[in-house]
């Protein structure tokens, strides 16, 4: 199969050894499992149906797209899922867990990790410092209470410091790593809130937007990085994006919505084809 990601492999791509060794790797014989299992969800602003009735599966160790038109209920649907919006009616299963009710830190001690549209770093702090908040969800009484940015706390921390180097390397931000965030360019800022996700050892990863704003080779990094996460760990992600070729290129299933509701889903081939999607969305 011939995409875009073949024209741009990043420099180091064949040298590096076990990726993220740190992120528990997916059993086969579980792949294809159902992880995430949304049903009937709705969530009204004011007289707005944000989403309404929404279904949606995601197994285990696929990336699966959400798309359709500005407007859809792409985010709002991700905002249930992390916690910070609760729904007004419908259920989501993680993993067999009831999501609905719990709060966004409760819902990450479950190991679903986000990445939202708008950068949302510390940008006085360096890349390590950033991607260590990712450690958050592991250290008792948070990262700051833990001293773990000064001498011989975070020195001590050697375990959290380890994993954070090891998706310094896999995600190639080495020369930037003591830069203060809010000195870099907004492709390397984005990829630092990945890193900054993948240090939480999530089960699953939620991405907004992921490579939106982002010139043709940062977009291409990008999709290499989530390709591989995928092969090698089998994490699984779900992403919202508007870029079609990303979208097309890297996803197992799409589902799209439309005005809150699902209208399609499945392999990118089935649903690019279908006629309501045309009408609704790409063909728009
Ligand atoms: N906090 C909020 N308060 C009021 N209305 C909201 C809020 N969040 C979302 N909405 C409305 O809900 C609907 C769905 O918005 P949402 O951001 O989920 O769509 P989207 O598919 O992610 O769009 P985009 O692709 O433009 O990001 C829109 O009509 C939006 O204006």
């Amino acid at each position: 199969m011939s995409t875009m990601m073949d024209k741009h492999l990043p420099s180091n791509w064949d040298s590096r050894g076990e990726i993220l060794s740190f992120l528990p790797r997916l059993d086969e014989a579980r792949l294809g499992e159902p992880l995430l299992d949304i049903s009937g969800l709705s969530l009204r602003f004011g007289g707005v149906k944000a989403v309404d009735k929404m279904n949606l599966d995601v197994k285990r160790g696929e990336i699966h797209a959400l798309v359709g038109p500005n407007g859809a209920g792409k985010s709002t649907m991700l905002n249930c899922i992390c916690g910070y919006y609760r729904p007004w009616e419908g259920s989501i299963l993680m993993d067999g867990q009831q999501i609905v009710g719990r709060r966004p830190d409760q819902v990450a001690q479950l190991g679903v990790a986000r990445v939202f549209q708008r950068i949302e770093l510390f940008r006085r702090m360096t890349v390590l410092e950033n991607i260590l908040v990712g450690r958050h969800r592991f250290m008792k009484g948070g990262v700051l209470s833990s001293g773990l940015f000064w001498g011989a706390g975070y020195r001590q921390e050697s375990a959290h410091q380890q994993k954070v180097e090891e998706v310094i390397e896999f995600l190639n931000l080495q020369h930037v790593r003591k830069a203060p965030v809010g000195s870099l360019s907004y492709g390397l800022q984005k990829r630092v809130e990945i890193g900054r996700a993948l240090a939480a050892e999530p089960q699953l990863l939620l991405l907004d937007e992921p490579v939106a704003g982002m010139n043709l080779e940062e977009k291409e990094d990008v999709a290499r990085y989530l390709l591989d996460i995928r092969e090698e760990v089998g994490l699984t992600i779900v992403l919202v994006e508007h870029e079609m070729d990303v979208v097309m290129d890297i996803s197992d299933r799409v589902t799209v919505m439309s005005f809150g509701c699902r209208i399609a889903s499945g392999t990118p081939d089935v649903v690019r084809t279908d006629p309501e999607v045309i009408r609704s969305y790409l063909g728009a």
